[in-house]
């Protein structure tokens, strides 16, 4: 009835009809189905279950599952390709490191890069809901925000709301799981690592490096052993359990302070990397931090986690210059442009972002405050311990303090080692079954199968690693059968007994540029260390120049107060 009804309705002449007759049965049947299935939908669409990814970042890793997953990509008809999303969907594979392409060009690694990281990773638009079928349950997806036409929105005012059939209560339960567990997804090898957004305080998509290995580590056993062994039994259920029962807030810091390039972040990324702990990183002093986001951080922080705060020092209000302002002979104005306080209040920085008004008492409150993260591993670093607050020193809050300094002798030596090991310990590592080898040791074995360098022997080990360390302590031979007196001697300068020290990266540093020549960069040890003392003495010289100007300047200040009183008396 109705379809015959149709002719007339469109015009009802027997050409029309005759022609359209076939067509329009094809036409009406499907607006029929249309019809019928909308009416479903509709129906069925008053019981969808809702989700709202507001909590614990779930838009973020919701966005990256969604650019990762070949399934949804196929499904994208609408996208959009923004630098920040790329960022944000970006899992850096920290094996890409190690993979080998045929094509060894830059340029074909950069293009692979980005076919990986941004083609093939859409991000969905605003309001336009993608369908999908997630392992059979069908989801609707809508990416969402509050932000203001034509202006991109921060993460924070976004949010993708996920609809699913009712008759398929566990559709949005499964998505949500595999979502979180591919974006947390880390192999044994690899190490999240997280970088607070300045913006809102929200925390970015992980990096994955490769774990650091302990034995990369040079610091004596002494040092590193009990820190680990703190770190683990503090984490363990017992202790957990311990603290729960007596009402104390599970929570322990631990300050790594002392001189640059000391290893201090490195024995951390070993820690977290040796108990399979994911790092984030807090720069309180960075350009939009404050009180609120750093507290926000810290909430949003998941437990059984190492937080690091990169140089706490930097929250501290700047000292007063003594030496300029007080004339006082103990100023040491050489470091004195890394705090937050010195930024400069009026300049805008980068992206427009206000400097850092992070307060101590804001430290404080976002470490220990009633609402703070609980069962989590706090590290702080600092080159300059005797600025911090000692509120921050109070027991509970960090109660294990461990001082770096510049490389020893020993360390000087085992640093020769690590980059030069043995060819024989190779073949030996090499041949030994796979299990037998520890994963976190895997990275040196990396780096001896790629070393072209022939060492002969144990012997040859040894004595070119006594040069080597003999020539950045500008010392002769003989010391090195005396290690004890050796390291009394240490930081001093053999031949002048003024100081003397040089970091581990920078022993780092120079044996880079020997990776394929041992006997070379044992030989041009002393040359180089020499460059250094010189640098150093040059350093001092002028600093006790500036000193002796700044006291003269007091001196002759106070002479010229005095003159004028009495002149005056006199008057
Ligand atoms: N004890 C060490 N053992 C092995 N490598 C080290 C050691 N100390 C420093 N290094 C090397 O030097 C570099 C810098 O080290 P790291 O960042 O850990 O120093 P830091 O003490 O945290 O410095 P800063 O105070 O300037 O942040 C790293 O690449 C690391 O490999």
């Amino acid at each position: 009835m109705i379809p015959s009804l149709i002719p007339s309705l469109l015009g009802g002449g027997t050409l029309s009809a005759l022609s359209t007759n076939i067509k329009l049965d094809d036409i009406l049947s499907l607006a029929i189905r249309m019809a019928l299935i909308g009416l479903v939908g509709a129906a069925l669409r008053q019981w969808l279950g809702k989700f709202r990814t507001q909590l614990y970042n779930s838009f973020e890793w919701i966005m990256s599952f969604l650019a990762q997953s070949t399934e949804v990509q196929g499904q994208m008809r609408s996208f959009r390709l923004l630098t920040a999303d790329a960022r944000q969907s970006k899992r850096d594979d920290a094996n890409r490191l190690k993979r080998k392409t045929t094509d060894n060009s830059s340029l074909a690694r950069k293009d692979a890069t980005f076919v990986e990281n941004v083609i093939g990773q859409l991000s969905p638009v605003n309001e336009q809901a993608i369908y999908i079928n997630h392992k059979g349950n069908y989801l609707w997806i809508t990416r969402k925000s509050k932000g203001y036409a034509g202006l991109e929105t921060t993460d924070q005012e976004q949010h993708l709301e996920i609809q699913g059939l009712a008759i398929q209560p566990e559709g949005i339960k499964q998505f949500i799981i595999d979502a979180h567990a591919q974006y947390f997804k880390k192999t044994n090898e690899e190490i999240m690592i997280f970088n607070l957004s300045p913006y809102n305080g929200v925390w970015y998509a992980p990096i994955y490096r490769p774990c650091r290995s302990w034995s990369s580590v040079i610091l004596p056993e002494s040092q590193k052993a009990p820190l680990l062994e703190d770190v683990e039994n503090f984490l363990s259920d017992e202790e957990k359990h311990w603290y729960s029962d007596r009402g104390i807030p599970h929570r322990r810091g631990y300050l790594l302070h002392g001189k640059p390039g000391s290893g201090k972040t490195t024995l951390a990324t070993a820690i977290a990397s040796r108990l399979g702990l994911d790092i984030y990183i807090i720069n309180p002093a960075a350009r939009g931090m404050d009180d609120g986001k750093l507290n926000k951080a810290f909430r949003n922080c998941p437990p059984q986690n190492m937080i690091l705060i990169e140089d706490i020092d930097c929250v501290m209000p700047p000292r007063p210059r003594r030496g300029r302002d007080s004339g006082g002979a103990d100023a040491d104005d050489d470091d004195e442009d890394d705090f937050a306080g010195t930024q400069d209040a009026a300049d805008p920085g980068k992206f427009g972002l206000a400097r850092s008004t992070v307060t101590l008492s804001g430290l404080l409150n976002a470490i220990d405050g009633v609402s703070s993260q609980e069962d989590c591993n706090l590290f702080a670093t600092t080159n300059h311990p005797d600025r911090l607050d000692s509120a921050l020193s109070r027991p509970g809050r960090f109660d294990v303090q461990l001082s770096f300094d510049d490389a020893t002798y020993d360390q000087a030596k085992s640093l020769y080692k690590h980059f030069f090991p043995l060819s024989s310990t190779k073949s030996q590592i090499a041949t030994s079954p796979a299990e037998s080898v520890d994963s976190h040791e895997k990275d040196t074995i990396i780096l001896k199968s790629n070393s072209s360098y022939d060492m002969e022997s144990e012997d040859e080990l040894e004595r070119l690693s006594d040069e080597f360390a003999n020539g950045i302590f500008n010392l002769p031979s003989a010391w090195a059968a005396n290690t004890e007196e050796v390291d009394e001697k240490n930081h001093l300068d053999f031949e002048t007994g003024t100081e003397f020290g040089v970091s581990m990266a920078g022993l780092q540093g120079y044996l880079l540029t020997y990776k394929k020549e041992p006997r070379l960069a044992a030989r041009n040890a002393f040359e180089w260390s020499k460059g250094i003392r010189k640098q150093m003495q040059e350093k001092e010289r002028k600093k006790r120049a500036r000193r002796a100007e700044r006291i003269k300047m007091s001196n002759d200040s106070i002479a010229k107060k005095d003159g004028n009183v009495e002149a005056r008396n006199e008057v």
